[in-house]
C-alpha cells in the first residue's frame, strides 16, 4: 500500500540507527574522556566492522599493529580489544574474579546450552569444572578415547582410500566435521553416531545441534530475537524446534543409559556413564537437565574446533608439501610398519605420540595462525584498571583476539605470518610450549579449554593416519582459500582435496 513516505528498508533503518548510536556513543566517549578515567583509544566503529565483515579478524589484526589495545565504538557498552600478553593474563587469570561470561551471554545461549560448563559463571562453572577435570584425567577416559580416536581416523582413511582410487575430490572439511562429531559423541554418550557413514538418525541429531547453535548465534546480532521467540517466528521457531529434536535425542539416551546402570549392566568408560554413577552415589538419583547441559556443552566444545583446526592444517600441509613429506615420514617412524590402515591406526598409542614432535610443533604453528576461535570476550564485572593503565567499566567486554596475536609481529617476530613449525622446536627437535598468554589459541587461565590433550591426541592420530597413508593436494590449485566470519574459523566454501595413495613398503 502506497503511503506517500519514502521506502526505507530495514537495513537503511538499522543502519540509520547505528549511526545515531554510534555518534551518540561518540560523544559520550569524549565526555566521559575528560573525567579520571582513561579508556583505550578509539580506532574505528562497528561500521568498519560491517565494512570489513568478509575479512574481519585481518581488520582487526591490522588495528593491533597500531595500537596494541584499542575500542571500537559501537551502540550501548564500550567494547575493548587487546593483543598485550600482560592485558590478557589480567583479564584470564589475575583477575580473574572480575570477568567472565555474564548474565547477557547466559540469557543468549542458555536456551540450547542449559546451564554447562560453557555458558556458567561464578560456582556453577567451578563445580562442572572439577567434576569434568576429574574425568578428563583419569586413565581410563584417556584409553578409552585414544580407542575412539583410532578408529574414526581409520574409518575417515578407508573413505578417504575409496575416492582416492576413483581419483575425486573430497570436502575434506565436511569429512573431519563429522569424523570429530563421532569421536567426541562416543567419547560423551558411549554412542556411535556414525554420521561419517550418513547413518540416519545421527546425521539428523548432528544438523539439528549444528541449527540450532547457527541460530543462537544470530541472537548476537538480532536486537528483537526476544520478541521472535515469544511470537515464536522466524529463526526463534527454527531453533525451538531444532532444540526439540536435540533434546528429544539427548534425554532417550540418558535414560537408556541410566537405566542400564541401575539395571546393573555393563559399566562403561564414557563421559556419560561416569557421570550417572557419580550423580546416583552422590545425589541419590539422577538429575536428567544436569547431565544433559553437562553432556552436550562437552561435544559442542570438542568437535568443531578440533576439525576447524585439523581442516586448515591440511591446507597447510597442501601449501607446503615438503613439511607434509616429513611429518609422513615422522607418523611412519612412530607407528607399526604395516600396510593395513587399521592396524597402523591402533598402532598410534600415547607413546608413539609423544615421539612425533614435529608434527605437534606443526599443528600448533596451523593455530597459532588459525584458532579455531579467533576472538573470545569476557565481559567486566565491575570498574577496573588494566595493566597498561587504561580503564574498564563495570559491563563493558574485552575481546582478546587469538587469531590477531597470532599475526603479531611484535610477538613472534618479523616472519610472523610465515608458517615454520621450527619454530616450536628446541635445538634438540623436541616440542617447546610457549605462554598461553601469547599463544591463546585454547584460551589461558583457570578456563583453559579443558580439552586440550584431548585435541592433540585426536589431531595427531587423524593427522598421522592421513599423511602416512596419502599424498593430499588441493583440487584447484589456483583457488583462494579464506575463512568465512563466523564464530569458529571456517574454510568458506570447503576445503577441496584431491589423495593419491602413497606406496607403502
Ligand atoms: C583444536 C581443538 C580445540 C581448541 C582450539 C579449543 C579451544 C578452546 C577455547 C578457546 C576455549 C575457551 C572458550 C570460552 O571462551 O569459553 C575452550 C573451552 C573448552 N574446551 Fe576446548 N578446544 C578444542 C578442543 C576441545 C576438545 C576436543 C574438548 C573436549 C574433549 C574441549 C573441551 C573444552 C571445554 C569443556 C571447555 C570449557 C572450559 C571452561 O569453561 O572451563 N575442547 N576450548
Amino acid at each position: 500500500m502506497a503511503t506517500g513516505m519514502p521506502e526505507c528498508s530495514p537495513a537503511l533503518l538499522l543502519a540509520a540507527g547505528l549511526a545515531v548510536l554510534a555518534i551518540g556513543s561518540y560523544l559520550a566517549a569524549i565526555v566521559v574522556g575528560r573525567g579520571a578515567a582513561r579508556y583505550p583509544p578509539v580506532a574505528g566503529t562497528v561500521f568498519h566492522q560491517v565494512y570489513h565483515l568478509r575479512r574481519l579478524h585481518d581488520y582487526y589484526t591490522d588495528l593491533f599493529r597500531e595500537h596494541a589495545t584499542f575500542r571500537l565504538l559501537a551502540p550501548g557498552r564500550r567494547q575493548i580489544y587487546t593483543s598485550d600478553t600482560a592485558v590478557v593474563e589480567h583479564i584470564l587469570r589475575t583477575n580473574f574474579a572480575n570477568y567472565g561470561k555474564g548474565a547477557s551471554h547466559y540469557d543468549k545461549t542458555s536456551d540450547l546450552f542449559g546451564d554447562g560448563i560453557f555458558t556458567a559463571d561464578g560456582d556453577k562453572w567451578r563445580q562442572q569444572r572439577k567434576i569434568a577435570s576429574y574425568d578428563f584425567s583419569t586413565r581410563a577416559l584417556r584409553d578409552f578415547s585414544g580407542g575412539v580416536f583410532n578408529r574414526d581416523a581409520a574409518k575417515l582413511a578407508h573413505i578417504v582410500s575409496g575416492n582416492a582410487a576413483a581419483k575425486q575430490p573430497m570436502d575434506f572439511q565436511e569429512l573431519l566435521m563429522k569424523a570429530t562429531m563421532d569421536s567426541i559423541f562416543t567419547i560423551a554418550v558411549g554412542v556411535d553416531l556414525d554420521t561419517l557413514s550418513g547413518s540416519d538418525e545421527g546425521s539428523r541429531f548432528a544438523a539439528a545441534l549444528d541449527d540450532a547453535s547457527e541460530f543462537t548465534l544470530l541472537r548476537f546480532v538480532n536486537a528483537f530475537w526476544k520478541v521472535s521467540r515469544f511470537l515464536n517466528v522466524g529463526a526463534e521457531a527454527a531453533l525451538r524446534r531444532r532444540i526439540e529434536v536435540v533434546d528429544e535425542f539427548m534425554y532417550k539416551r540418558i535414560r537408556a543409559r541410566a537405566d542400564e546402570i541401575s539395571d546393573g549392566q555393563v559399566s562403561k568408560d564414557d563421559l556419560l556413564s561416569r557421570f550417572i554413577q557419580a550423580s546416583t552415589r552422590d545425589a541419590g538419583e539422577v538429575d536428567y537437565k544436569h547431565l544433559r547441559d553437562m553432556i552436550l556443552n562437552i561435544v559442542m566444545a570438542g568437535k568443531d574446533t578440533t576439525a576447524g583446526a585439523l581442516a586448515w592444517f591440511l591446507y597447510m600441509m597442501c601449501k607446503h608439501p615438503e613439511v607434509q613429506e616429513r611429518i609422513s615420514e615422522e607418523a611412519a617412524d612412530a607407528g607399526e610398519a604395516t600396510s593395513s590402515i587399521d592396524d597402523f591406526s591402533r598402532s598410534l598409542t600415547d607413546e608413539a605420540l609423544n615421539k612425533m614432535h614435529y608434527l605437534h610443533a606443526a599443528l600448533t604453528e596451523t593455530l597459532r595462525l588459525y584458532p579455531s576461535l579467533p576472538l573470545d570476550n569476557k565481559e567486566c564485572f565491575s570498574d577496573d584498571v588494566l595493566p597498561n593503565g587504561l580503564s574498564v567499566g563495570k559491563g563493558d567486554i574485552v575481546f582478546y583476539a587469538p587469531y590477531a596475536m597470532g599475526r603479531m609481529e611484535r610477538l613472534w617476530g618479523e616472519d610472523a605470518i610465515a608458517f615454520r613449525p621450527e619454530r616450536w622446536l628446541d635445538e634438540r627437535g623436541e616440542f617447546l610450549p610457549e605462554s598461553p598468554f601469547k599463544f591463546t589459541a585454547f584460551q589461558a587461565g583457570p578456563r583453559i579449554c579443558l580439552g586440550k590433550e584431548f585435541a592433540y591426541r585426536e589431531m595427531k592420530i587423524f593427522a598421522a593416519v592421513l599423511l602416512r597413508f596419502f599424498v593430499l593436494a588441493l583440487h584447484d590449485k589456483d583457488a583462494s582459500v579464506n575463512y568465512r566470519t563466523m564464530i569458529t574459523l571456517y574454510i568458506d566454501q570447503g576445503l577441496h582435496l584431491t589423495a593419491t595413495a602413497r606406496g607403502i613398503v
